[in-house]
């Protein structure tokens, strides 16, 4: 365990002791003449002694320090190799460091995150603070040291920072394996929780990306509570179960399939997503990339922690078409992947290149497995236009209905938007809602404060008579349903009545023939 405050004591205790018999006048005179000495001495020693003698005296000295001096330091530079990559070790401590320094130092450095919406502090220059990790006290310094370059005519300054270490040697298993590696992962949980997230989009064969501010969350959602739960607790399990995925040998990564109606809160859950677990999105839109070659490419360079998704997927695509018709060319032809590609584009526009093949590789081929921790979510309006196997289990490992609002989503909403727990127009919305099918992004629309200052009694009121309204269209609808259904029904019968008068009639003018 480091002592020093207790070994900072002893040296001054001794000082004090020496100096007690004097007075403080004396005392202070004293002390001058021997700093002035010490530091004529140093700047004797700096100027005229030759530099290899000087480098020598330095590393015995050190040698003959280190003998006695019962601590290790290790140092960590700001810039490792050639300078131009900043040591990820050195902002992990940096980040890790962050909650001590702001209680402990006093200089700080302060920074503004995630678009000027959080504070993050860093210790000074020449600041020191302590750490505890099982029980042992390490101390931590911030230093930033300035060295003239030699060979240049203007000196400037050539300014380097790092964190120095300082444990007793009797710590150093425990540091250089634990503590540090502790540190290391401390600091990157809080580099990523401090990030500003991004929302990427490919553009062709580049991701170019916006800042992601969506604010949706899984509180907010329209949905019934255990479905939620259900979801949120897969999300979690699946974020902590690194070691689980490496034991059983799996790529960290999961499928999600969102389907439903539009309007159903498809797009807001993914953002939902991505905010509980504080990941990056890229949506990919499937029709812009070229062949499964930019795909894969586009796959590569998505980073780990982030959510890859792809809307209306039977939309990107004919997938279904795409597979069946190298199938029939192969038929025709005998051979499919010699054969030369017939000029497409004189005859119809550009089309993506992507095949099913293709995009299933990118879901689960061997390059999925790059960067690891990745949530894949498809979206569709029509789950049964899918080819069966892009969704199967192991590819899409979680299926995901979103429907029509039922009252328990409904209740969210009211909650979220007229801070509603509870009204007199419940009840008739919850017959209502039993009767007719309505979108979660409609029921949102009617709840839209229409009044300054908002009045939940109208945005109700509202969507009472919007679900009257969608109720008595339907109640229309049905109604024409079944004519049309009497309609052809009688049509049929009588289509059929008057078939068996013609062969009657026919009969018998065969039998009066045949009587003749
Ligand atoms: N379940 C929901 N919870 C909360 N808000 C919702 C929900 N569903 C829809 N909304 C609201 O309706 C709007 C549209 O929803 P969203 O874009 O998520 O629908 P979608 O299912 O992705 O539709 P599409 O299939 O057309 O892409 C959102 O801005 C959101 O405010
Ligand atoms: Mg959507």
């Amino acid at each position: 365990m480091i002592d020093s405050a207790s070994f900072l004591e002893e040296n001054r205790g001794s000082r004090g002791r020496g100096f007690n018999r004097m007075k403080p006048g004396d005392v202070l005179t004293h002390l001058g003449s021997i700093v002035a000495s010490l530091m004529f001495v140093w700047a004797l020693f700096q100027q005229y002694f030759p530099y290899q003698l000087r480098h020598n005296i330095d590393k015995y000295f050190q040698r003959a320090f280190s003998f006695v001096y019962p601590y290790i330091q290790i140092t960590f530079s700001e810039f490792t190799g050639e300078r131009l990559m900043r040591s990820e070790l050195y902002s992990a401590i940096e980040n890790y460091l962050s909650s001590t320094s702001s209680t402990q130092a006093k200089r700080l450095k302060a920074d503004v995150l995630k678009n000027n919406q959080s504070l993050v502090l860093s210790m000074d220059d020449h600041e020191e603070v302590a750490d505890e990790f099982q029980g042992i006290k390490f101390w931590a310094s911030g230093k930033n040291i300035s060295k003239n370059q030699t060979l240049s005519f203007y000196p400037v300054k050539d300014e380097k920072r790092y964190y120095k270490l300082t444990f007793h040697k009797r710590h150093r298993d425990l540091v250089i394996g634990p503590y540090l590696s502790h540190v290391l992962k401390e600091g990157k949980a809080i580099n990523v929780r401090n990030r500003q997230r991004k929302l990427y989009t490919n553009n062709g064969s580049h991701w170019s990306h916006v800042m992601f501010e969506h604010p949706a969350t899984f509180e907010t959602l329209a949905l019934e509570a255990d479905k939620k739960k259900e979801i949120l607790e897969d999300l979690t399990t699946f974020s902590q179960a690194e070691d689980f995925y490496a034991r059983i040998g799996r790529a960290w990564k999961r499928g999600y399939l969102l389907y439903g109606p539009p309007g159903t809160g498809k797009s807001t859950m993914i953002a939902a997503m991505a905010n509980l677990l504080n990941y990056d999105i890229y949506d990919l839109e499937l029709t812009a990339v070229k062949d499964n070659t930019e795909l894969r490419k586009l796959l590569i360079e998505t980073s780990s922690k982030s959510v890859v998704v792809i809307e209306d997927i039977d939309c990107s695509l004919d997938l279904t078409a795409q597979r069946r018709k190298p199938k029939e060319s192969e038929e025709a032809t005998g051979e499919q992947d010699q054969k030369p590609k017939p000029p497409k584009e004189d005859r119809e526009p550009k089309q993506s290149q992507v095949t099913l093949s293709g995009l299933l590789n990118f879901i689960d081929g061997l390059w999925s497995a790059c960067g690891g921790e990745r949530l894949i979510v498809f979206t569709t309006n029509y789950v049964e236009k899918l080819d069966p196997a892009l969704i199967r289990k192991g590819r899409m490992d979680k299926h995901v209905e979103l429907s029509y609002c039922s009252f328990e989503a409904f209740r969210v909403l009211a909650k979220n938007y007229l801070l509603l727990d509870d009204h007199q127009l419940f009840d008739k919305i919850r017959q209502l809602l039993e009767q007719t099918k309505i979108t979660p992004a409609d029921v949102a629309e009617h709840l839209m404060p229409k009044t300054v200052p908002p009045n939940a009694e109208v945005c109700l009121s509202s969507l009472v008579q919007g679900l009257e309204a969608a109720a008595a269209e339907e109640e229309e609808a049905r109604s024409k349903a079944e004519e049309e259904g009497m309609n052809k029904e009688e049509k049929e019968i009588s289509a059929i009545v008057e078939e068996t008068k013609e062969e009657n009639s026919a009969s018998k003018e065969e039998s009066k023939y045949n009587q003749q």
